[in-house]
This record gives structure tokens, sequence and C-alpha cells, in this order.
């Protein structure tokens, strides 16, 4: 096989460089900054100015031991004696480009379908750029952007026709708020094999600091390997134990909680937070995300009374949280109830990486495509799941992340591990926000968990702590309905000690 690390791949664009810098200065810095392999992409230059060009870059790119491709143009890349060639679906075909170069020069070809994956792995391509993954105004697409979901299809497809041989990287609308998301979520057979690397045009190019842009695009590619780490197997009696750790680890820390979440229920889950010995936020506008995710350690996203205002402040509280790596918990209230809704939500899974989903049946029901139980308003319907534990586990996987699914017991999955609560009370159904303040109880828990890398865990830990919360209010005498229980049950969640945790927690491993 090639020698050819695709990790951090630049294609250039001469017409997007920032003030005062040349091509070659932009490339030099790029790869000192972590790329590892150069395309030379000149759509408008004429043969003796691509040629010209391309020597210049190849000065850079041969000092630094990095390969140089050239884009679609044959004779340049011939001229140059480059290192090979990246082809297109109307570029000269891959026999014909693989003859005149021979067998030792690199290949890439660019893939959008299954069938152009299977040809080009057929037509013995060494590396593919599978793609659009996101809409980019660098280039006009035919088609829309297929997001990671998309990407992930057209990666499993070349694995399978190559017997796992073949290298890929995807383009389109990747930069460092994205990478590590793209990174994980197209990752092939339930996460288990990442594509190659991340090619980026305008993340490098239109920077004025290239080598700060290439930083940090290698440090997202380095939370994106540390995620496949997060969901080892699991046993019963470890779990437990790293479940008190994360419930104490809670207590000595305050992590800070940011909310956007629904209006009826926000008094209750900020009040809930402070119980539970988090420090609560509930920021929604845009503006001012970018600042504020610099101090939030954990963010909660609610989509129960949602506006076009709120989706905006969602989706920059997202992007930032993700460039930090802070834990998102997500719970799409009513996601099956409205066409609207269902359109928000799948956005959101499609360009943010959330670390937990929390849903009642009829919510996870529908991430799941499934009908056996369904939505009326915010409320699930229907007898419940045959196999309730295989749909939590099958969103997890699709969606790679934990899923919380709530009901009489609440199922909680990484795709890999699976455990039942046993712990809660029905009065938890009887007044407003209680599934709101589970997905507050999670949010609350999750920078501890994941400073345990154990997010699974601390998903586990935030549903108990508030079931039992529950189930001690529920026993109070002074509690004699909704009302009383209400307050109550965030007393109780503010009493809950670490040995009533430890003695209490009902959990089951399936
Ligand atoms: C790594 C990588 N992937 C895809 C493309 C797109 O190539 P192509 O389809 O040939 O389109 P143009 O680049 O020619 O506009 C690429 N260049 N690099
Ligand atoms: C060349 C190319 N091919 C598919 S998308 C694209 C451009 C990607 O540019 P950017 O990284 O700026 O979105």
């Amino acid at each position: 096989m090639k020698q050819l690390d695709l990790s951090l791949y630049l294609v250039t664009d001469s017409g997007m460089l920032p003030p005062g810098k040349t091509l070659p200065q932009v490339v030099d810095e790029a790869i000192q900054g972590g790329v590892t392999v150069v395309q030379l992409r000149e759509k408008s230059a004429d043969t003796g100015n691509f040629i010209a060009t391309a020597r210049l870059v190849q000065a850079v790119t041969r000092r630094a031991n990095v390969p140089l491709l050239i884009n679609d143009r044959l004779d340049v890349a011939l001229a140059i004696d480059a290192d090979g060639v990246h082809i297109g679906q109307d570029d000269i075909p891959l026999e014909e480009a693989r003859s005149l170069l021979g067998p030792d020069k690199i290949i890439g070809v660019s893939v959008q379908t299954r069938k152009e994956a299977e040809d080009a792995v057929a037509g013995g391509a060494d590396y593919l750029g599978i793609g659009t993954c996101y809409s980019t105004t660098t280039k006009q697409v035919k088609e829309g952007p297929q997001g990671p979901a998309g990407i992930r299809d057209v990666w499993e497809r070349a694995l399978e026709a190559s017997s796992h041989t073949i290298r890929a990287v995807t383009i389109g609308g990747i930069n460092q708020f994205n990478a590590a998301h793209v990174m994980n979520y197209s990752a092939a057979f339930d996460g288990k094999v990442p594509l190659n690397g991340i090619a980026v045009v305008s993340a490098i190019m239109a920077s004025p600091t290239p080598r700060l842009a290439a930083q940090e695009l290698k440090r997202q590619l380095s939370t994106s390997s540390s995620l496949l780490e997060l969901r080892p197997h699991r046993q019963l009696e470890q779990v437990k134990q790293l479940a008190t750790e994360i419930f104490a680890k809670l207590r000595s820390t305050t992590p800070l909680v940011q909310h956007i979440t629904n209006m009826v229920v926000i008094n209750d889950c900020a009040n809930a937070c402070l119980a539970l010995g988090g420090s609560p936020v509930m920021s929604s506008e845009s503006e001012e995300q970018a600042d504020l995710s610099a101090a939030v350690s954990s963010l909660v996203v609610n989509t129960g009374t949602l506006t076009s205002a709120q989706i905006e402040g969602m989706r920059s509280a997202m992007k930032h949280a993700n460039l930090h790596n802070t834990p998102i918990t997500l719970d799409p209230v009513a996601v099956g109830a409205t066409g609207y809704r269902s359109q928000i939500v799948s956005q959101l899974l499609c360009d943010f990486r959330v670390s937990v989903i929390k849903g009642n049946a009829g919510e996870i029901g529908k991430l799941a495509g499934s009908k056996e139980v369904q939505m009326r308003g915010v409320d699930a319907v229907g007898s419940g799941f045959a196999c309730p534990e295989k749909i939590a586990q099958q969103v997890a996987l699709r969606h790679r992340c934990v899923v919380v699914m709530t009901g009489a017991e609440d199922y909680v999955s990484d795709g890999i591990n699976t455990f039942v609560v046993q712990n809660g009370h029905k009065m938890q159904g009887q007044i407003t926000g209680s599934g709101c303040m589970v997905g507050t109880a999670i949010g609350t828990f999750m920078h501890a968990a994941l400073a345990c890398k154990a997010p699974l865990v601390g998903a586990l830990v935030g549903i108990v702590a508030i079931n039992l919360a529950a189930e001690h209010a529920a026993r109070r005498p002074d509690v004699r309905g909704p009302g009383t229980f209400r307050a109550a049950f965030i007393d109780e969640m503010h009493n809950l000690t670490l040995e009533q945790f430890q003695a209490e927690m009902k959990i089951k491993q399936l």
C-alpha cells in the first residue's frame, strides 16, 4: 500500500488567499500546522500558470515531505512529476489516468454514491473523496449535501467492496466546529472504522492564520479519535462503582450547566440543576453563545416550545459546544408530533455531535423510524415496544451517542452496553416537566461523567438520581398531590446523599 496520510487534506483555492499571503506561503503554514497532503486545485489558471504555480507549491511540499496531488489535470501532474492526481466523475476516466500515470502514482477519485464508490474501488483508486458532506460556497455542487450519515453509507459500501483496503476522506463544509462530529458520525460499522481524514478548502485557505487553522483541525481530529474510546464494554459492578464516583464528583465541582429549554419547565429545570449540585444558566440568545461556551461545562437542549430565535440560539450553542468538546444532552421533546419539529431535530443531529439523547418512547421510537409507539402532543401513546432495549440501542448506534428512553422503566444504551433503571415513582408522570428534569439531571452529571470517560454512566447517574428523589418525595407525609410533590421532588434532589444513591440504585444490565 502506498504511503499516504490523509488525515488533514488541504485542497487549495488561490481565490481565497488572505490579504498579503501567497499560495506557497499559505501551503507552508498549513503544513506547519499539521496538513498531511495537499491538492492543488486551480480552476481558472491557464496551463502555463498552473504549471508555474505547481512548481512553487511543490518546492514547499517536497521540503516538508508531504505529497502534492493535482486536481483534474494529468498534463500538469506529468509536467511537474507530482505525487498524483485527484479526479472527479466528469474528468478523465480512472483507467486512462492509471495507464498514463503508472502504478506508483496516487490517484484519488471523487464519489457521491455507493455505485460510484464501487466503481472507483474496482478501477484501482488509491483513495476516495466522498462528498459533499455539508453545503459549501466554495464549489457549486449538483446534488444537495449528504450529511455525515450519507457519507457513512457510501464509506461502508466502499469498505465492503474493497475488503477494507480502500482509504477515504470526506469533503464539503468541514471546519473546526464540525470536524470531530463528521469523523465520529461518518465512521462505518457501528463507529468502529473511521474515515482516514477530512478534506478542507476554506477552513484553511480563507483563514488569516492558516497554521492555527490547521492546528485546530488537528486538535478536533484527535478529539474524534478519543471519542471511539468512550464506549468500552462495561460490567455492571464497574458501572455501579463509576456511578458512585460521578455522583460524588458532581457535588465537589458545581458545573455550569447551560439550558436552552422550553418556557413551561424553565424554572423547574433551573431549580433541579441547583438542587442536584449544578449551577444553571438559561440563555438562548445566539449572540452570546460564543462567549458563554468558554465557561459552560455542559449544555442541555430541549425542543419543547421551539421558536425560530431559539433554534438559532441552539445552533450557535451546539456549534460552540462541539468546538470545546462540551457534552450536549438533547431532549427532542415531541419530535414525532409535527413535521416541523422532526425536521429541526434531524437537522440538529446531522450538524452537531450530541453526547446523550433523552426522550420518551414515542420520541425515541420516532428517531428509530418505528411506528410501534407514537406521539400525541408531547406524550407517547400505545402499549409500548415489544423490545424497548433494541430501540434504544439502535438509536444510540445510529447517532453515535447515549440514548435514554424514559417510561415505567428507563432504558439507557450506548449501542454497546444497555441497562434498565428500575427506580422512579408514578407521581413523576403527574407533574409537567418531569421528563425535562431528567434531561437536566443527565446534563448536570455529564461533565463529571466525561471527566471519567463514561458518558453512558453519567446518563445512568442522572436518571437514577432524579428517580430516587421522586421515590423519596412520594414517601413524604407532607406530599398530598402533584403540587406538594413538585416542591418535595426538588427538595429530595437536594437532600439525596451518596450513601442513599449507592444503596438504592436499581440498575440491571441487559
Ligand atoms: C479530496 C477531494 N474530494 C473531492 C473533490 C472534488 O473533486 P471533483 O468532483 O473533481 O470536483 P472539482 O474539485 O474538480 O471541482 C476534490 N477536489 N478533492
Ligand atoms: C472541491 C469540493 N468538492 C466537493 S465540495 C468541495 C469544496 C469544499 O470546500 P470547503 O471545504 O470550503 O467547503
